[in-house]
């Protein structure tokens, strides 16, 4: 996890935008278009809800999502954490977009993930998402720890093992707001990620992510809410908007859930943008009430997030 000696921000309150993104089909060019579009209007028209200060967007946001697809769409993204990037030479051309919509607009920005190609070894592909601050700077990358490999006869069958390589480290960013944790889809169900996450200062886990019709109206809301209140923090996933015409039928419901694990906002199933306001003493307030975070017994089992292996 980058960034582990640094003390966390304090939580102030801030606005999130999730853009439940549609339209997302063969033409890659098309869907960075659509995307910056959309960034531009989760900023710009906001309405009556507060300018927001980070934009998310989905899981798979510039391909069609499938296995198949992977090889085809991958970019070559040449980030090191720690080493010098200039986004604008990057070969990855949604880098390259998702950076100057960041700067242009001077949001924070989780990029929802792509498919990414190894810069030194090309038979190795990620499921990687990228985050940006105001100034368009490449400030993160998490690639998809657990792949999303599922068999539920007659339901859905899904390997992204067959052509994805999972990540091997956690991450999170700094803003001037929160901590943020971060985690891709099927990471949402392995708690450990969430637990360490909070026990490193983070105050909000993001997940881009692309249930399904079989696993979305059984675990979408029941994940996102067992995370929040396991750890008493902001948790949100941000999804693409359902396409029935689509290989792979995206459940939508871009949700937030605050600390005590009350659902803040909840997207339909189509193509929209919503809003939430993080208001810090929500967190204050549930940590005091219900105090777990200074309950546990690390006496009897073991403190999973000292173990980490950096
Ligand atoms: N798409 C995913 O990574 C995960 C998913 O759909 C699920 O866990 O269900």
């Amino acid at each position: 996890m980058s960034g582990l000696a640094k003390a966390a921000p304090a939580l102030k309150p801030f606005t999130l935008a999730l853009i439940q993104l549609g339209n997302i089909g063969a033409n890659k060019t098309d869907n960075l278009k659509h995307a910056r579009e959309m960034i531009h209007k989760a900023v710009t028209n906001h309405g009556e809800k507060k300018r927001p200060d980070l934009v998310v967007l989905p899981e798979c946001f510039n391909s069609p999502y499938g296995v198949n697809h992977f090889p085809q769409y991958a970019e070559k993204i040449g980030y090191t954490p720690g080493q010098p990037f200039e986004p604008e030479s990057s070969e990855s051309e949604s880098v390259r977009m998702l950076s100057a919509a960041a700067k242009e607009l001077k949001t924070w920005l989780i990029g929802g993930s792509i498919p990414e190609r190894d810069t030194t070894d090309d038979s190795k592909l990620y499921n990687t998402c990228t985050v940006y601050n105001p100034q368009g700077d490449l400030v993160a990358m998490h690639r998809k720890v657990h792949l999303f490999d599922i068999d539920i006869p007659g339901k859905i069958t899904f390997k992204e093992s067959e052509t994805l390589t999972g990540g091997t480290t956690l991450n999170f960013f700094d803003t001037e707001f929160a901590r943020i944790g971060l985690g891709i889809c099927y990471d949402v169900r392995f708690p450990e990620l969430a637990m360490i996450a909070a026990r490193r200062g983070c105050q909000v886990v993001v997940y881009p992510g692309a249930f399904n019709l079989t696993t979305g109206p059984l675990h979408w809301e029941l994940l996102q809410r067992s995370r929040a209140n396991d750890n008493q923090v902001f948790v949100s996933m941000c999804s693409p908007a359902r396409d029935m015409s689509a290989g792979y039928h995206a459940w939508g419901h871009s949700m937030v859930v605050d600390p005590i694990g009350k659902v803040l906002v909840e997207a339909g199933e189509g193509e929209e943008i919503v809003y939430a306001d993080i208001d810090a003493q929500t967190m204050v307030e549930t940590r005091k009430g219900i105090p777990v975070t200074t309950q546990r017994r690390f006496d009897v089992y073991a403190d999973v997030s000292a173990e980490v292996l950096y």
